[in-house]
């Protein structure tokens, strides 16, 4: 028979139930316990050493442990590593536990200290300062699928930053790519939930719910001064706050009234499209070498926020570009504002986090401190920017959310001491002469402090025991010591002295007079820690009442931030500021890629700059060259141009007129996502077919060698096939980069198609890479050169050139590998001729649903898909 778990062992097991397969983190002393196999996990991620404790069932029960102080850097690593942790404290000291047993009338040995789970630390509803990256917002979302469309709710509980969207299921993948979320939660019964979320009751994401909360949240009667909120969205809402509630235990995080956004205004960009462009992130992963790390020259973490939160949702109003362009104009024009201003930045408090920290009950007389300076900042600023001129219309805004918290700044100045400590419970933080009962209760406490060391003197003189200390510590408070060899004295029984503890060589004491001074002490000082707490309190609330304006004042500074970097980086770069127009055009003259120059100027090489004129007559350019002449940089430059034109930032090129898009594709180089069970041909075909669904005429398409993972006729023919479908049906912007020498062809039939290469000479059988775009199809591709410059074997090489003299002369002797496709008509023409909407190719790809399908039926359609396509052209 299995024995009967302990007392504690119940306890544990009823809160781990109440985890909810979060690790539980059982408070015992000072340390956090983890058992069974919460333990081996644990272990495993924090490299820490596992250890059993008791039985279990005949068997050793598996524990491990982390000390409570530093338990903040594991709980980050265990984040990290994507668990949940529930934090199970003590909620009754072991005097109330022994008070409720006898109330109880059971026996105190067998009662525990009554345990809780106080909060859910998770990914998404962090605030703690050592668990955030300073310049990132950490985003936990909603979803909530009602019919055929998803309601979605973003927030940002370090800031308190709410917004809800609402959006078609096939733009869930976008929506959260853009959002950066490090959790989602949705239904637990939704049938097609995207990756890794987390199931939470249906009954949690009730849109009269949502309404509820978020009125009674804020204190209104009705939504409508915020915007208009759908009924998708205000479920999204509902379930968000359903988590934040669960997370929290009750305790509300900072919430910011929410924000209703709407996709049109965005620039829209898919997840594999900010992958490829490595917009916030590089390829390999990290900032390092993404888009974001080359313009960020941000003063705080608020900025740097903000500038990726821009990046990562362009806008698509031209009104809203320019606004954002005008403040960092405004900034280009006057360096000297721009240097002082930046200068000032940088010693602003992140003012949102320590907002946020306070408005979770987790705040600290030094994030009071943070306030306090961040809003007195604030003010200069405010000082320095009207000294401007020409102030834009943004930035007036700005200054206008700047201030406006004068009596709290006060208050806070006379209340705080310059450094307030970050711990809470020891006090020390109010300043003197803010409270005189405070004061004269630190005075009584610093008396009794000097009539000890007064006592020390006296007792050394009447023991005649030069030796004699007073000392104090944790466990026995204060008490006279003598080395051992001078106790006999203060032993005698008419001595005053009252022997406390024998040690090695001394001798402890206590006396009546210390002990006077010593209750004073604990006494004026547990009476100081009281009232310091309660002006903490108070200090707070005053605080949260007006945390909307203080909210207001952090974005404001970090608006200011993001406008004047932006205009640094312009003035280091030599950007411009480009014209934004509403036709479908984009003419940038010397453009450049600002990752790449940046790592050439490192080794000390100059980029090539580079035209690029995409007009309605002239749409789409299809790039020829050697490899490694710089086609991909080509097409990236350009789409990280039109991305940089839409965050409302200078660009680097010398001059540029930029037509707004509606979204952005990019489709460059080969990711495998062999985790996912796709081939990298897969993957590449995937989002191939998501363009040609979704683009519209005023998309900006980039498209790089498609087609390159399969054979030679297949990659020819779906790459022919596609640039038709972008030409004839999409009719939008685009870039397309390509190996086969045979597409040009094209230009004979696509009138907006235009041919480019980039050049490369051979000097002296050395090869030459000008990467310099000119117009004209590629003579030739240089793929040997290329190997050469790799340090492919010259017997290799010397092969090669062999089957290429071979291959070429069979290929003067055919016609080509495209021989035959002179006459084939047009994209259009074939899709009118065939049943609408297109040709059986083309309906193919748009039809698949590529995750429902397995790598063998995936093959299966690409080989009858190959049939269709040489049946076409035979
Ligand atoms: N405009 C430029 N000025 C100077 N160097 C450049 C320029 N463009 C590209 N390069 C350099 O050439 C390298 C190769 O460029 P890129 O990858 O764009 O070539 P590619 O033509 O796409 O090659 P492949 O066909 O092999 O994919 C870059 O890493 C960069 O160092």
């Amino acid at each position: 028979m299995a024995a009967k778990p302990t007392p504690m062992m119940e306890q544990y097991f009823t809160l781990k139930r109440e985890a909810e397969g979060a690790l539980l983190f059982y408070r015992m002393g000072d340390f956090f316990e983890l058992f069974f196999d919460d333990a081996v996990v644990a272990a495993g991620i924090l490299d820490i050493a596992l250890t059993s404790r008791g039985e279990h069932d005949g068997k050793p029960v598996p524990m491990c442990g982390v000390p409570v102080h530093s338990a903040e850097s594991y709980l980050a690593r265990l984040i990290r590593a994507g668990q949940r942790v529930a934090i199970a404290e003590q909620v009754e000291t072991p005097e109330e536990a022994k008070q409720r047993a006898k109330r109880e009338g059971t026996p105190s040995s067998k009662t525990l200290v009554a345990r809780d789970i106080v909060r859910f630390v998770t990914a998404g509803t962090l605030t703690e300062e050592a668990l955030l990256d300073p310049r990132r917002a950490n985003v936990l979302v909603a979803l909530a699928p009602l019919r055929d469309s998803v309601g979605i709710a973003v927030c940002d509980i370090s800031t308190g930053r709410m917004e809800l969207e609402e959006c078609a299921p096939d733009a869930i993948g976008a929506v959260l790519a853009r959002s950066g979320a490090s959790e989602v939660v949705v239904p637990e019964d939704w049938d097609t939930p995207p990756h890794e979320a987390i199931g939470r009751p249906r009954a949690d994401f009730r849109s009269e719910d949502g309404e509820a909360r978020l009125k009674s949240l804020h204190g209104l009667a009705t939504l409508d001064g915020l915007g208009a909120f759908t009924r998708p969205m205000l479920a999204a809402a509902a379930g968000l706050i359903a988590y934040l509630d669960y997370a929290g235990r009750g305790k509300m995080p900072l919430l910011l009234p929410p924000v209703a956004v709407s996709g049109s205004e965005r620039l829209a960009m898919d997840a594999a499209t900010r992958a490829s462009l490595e917009v916030l992130e590089a390829q390999g992963g990290g900032r390092a070498g993404s888009l974001l790390a080359s313009v960020d020259r941000c003063s705080t973490g608020a900025g740097a926020r903000q500038l990726a939160e821009d990046l990562a949702a362009p806008l698509a109003r031209r009104d809203a570009i320019e606004a954002r362009q005008s403040a960092v104009a405004h900034f280009h024009r006057d360096p000297l504002l721009r240097a002082d201003v930046r200068a000032l930045l940088r010693g602003c408090p992140d003012l949102s986090r320590a907002l946020g920290r306070i408005a979770a009950g987790r705040g600290s007389p030094r994030d009071l401190g943070q306030i306090r300076d961040g809003l007195g900042e604030a003010v200069r600023l405010v000082t320095l920017l009207n000294s401007g001129k020409d102030i834009p219309a943004l930035l007036g805004q700005a200054i206008w959310q700047l201030g406006g918290h004068g009596a709290l700044t006060d208050h806070l100045a006379r209340a705080l001491v310059p450094t307030p400590p970050t711990e809470r419970n020891q006090g020390g933080f109010i300043a003197p002469g803010y409270d005189a009962a405070l004061d004269s209760l630190r005075e009584t406490s610093g008396n009794a402090r000097k009539a000890i060391a007064a006592l020390e003197a006296k007792y050394r003189e009447e023991t005649e025991t030069s030796s004699l200390k007073i000392k104090h510590n944790k466990v026995l408070g204060y008490f006279i010591e003598v080395p051992a060899r001078h106790a006999d004295r203060l032993m005698a029984a008419d001595s005053g002295f009252t022997h406390r503890q024998t040690m090695a060589g001394a001798v402890r004491f206590n006396s009546l007079g210390l002990h006077e001074e010593a209750t004073r002490i604990a006494e004026a000082g547990a009476h100081a820690v009281a009232a310091e707490e309660a002006h903490f309190e108070e200090l707070v609330s005053e605080l949260l009442e007006r945390r909307e304006a203080i909210a207001a004042t952090a974005s404001a500074l970090a608006r200011i931030d993001v406008s004047a970097a932006l205009a640094e980086r312009a003035a280091e770069g030599d950007w411009c500021r480009p014209e934004m127009v509403e036709e479908s055009c984009f003419a940038v003259t010397g453009g450049r890629h600002p990752v790449v120059e940046a790592a050439l100027a490192k080794q000390g090489e100059r980029f090539v700059a580079n035209d690029c004129t995409l007009e309605q007559t002239d749409r789409l350019w299809l790039i020829g060259g050697p490899n490694m002449g710089g086609k991909s940089t080509f097409l990236r430059q350009n789409a990280l141009i039109l991305l940089l034109a839409q965050t409302g930032s200078f660009v680097p090129a010398s001059s540029a007129r930029i037509g707004i898009a509606d979204r952005l594709f990019s489709r460059v180089g080969a990711s495998d996502n062999l985790a996912r069970g796709r081939s990298t041909f897969m993957v590449e075909m995937v989002e191939t077919a998501a363009i040609l669904s979704q683009a519209s005429e005023h998309s900006f398409i980039i498209l790089d060698e498609v087609g390159r993972g399969t054979s030679t006729y297949d990659g020819m023919a779906l790459a022919w096939a596609v640039v038709e479908a972008v030409h004839e049906n999409l009719r939008c912007r685009c870039l397309f980069a390509t190996h086969y020498h045979e597409l040009a062809r094209l230009a004979e039939s696509c009138d907006a198609l235009s041919l480019h290469h980039v050049r490369a000479k051979e000097w002296k059988g050395e090869l030459v890479l000008l990467h310099e775009l000119a117009r004209g199809a590629a003579d030739r591709s240089y793929g040997l050169a290329v190997a050469r410059l790799a340090g492919l074997p010259p017997m290799v090489l010397k092969r090669a050139k062999t089957i290429i003299d071979r291959l070429e002369k069979g290929r003067a002797e055919t016609g080509g590998l495209a021989a035959g496709l002179g006459d084939l008509p047009l994209f259009a023409a074939t899709s009118t001729q065939v049943q609408e909407p297109g040709d059986a190719l083309r309906e193919g790809l748009l039809e698949l649903d590529v995750d429902a399908l397995s790598p063998r039926e995936a093959l299966e359609i690409l080989y009858r898909l190959k049939q269709e396509c040489l049946a076409s052209t035979s």
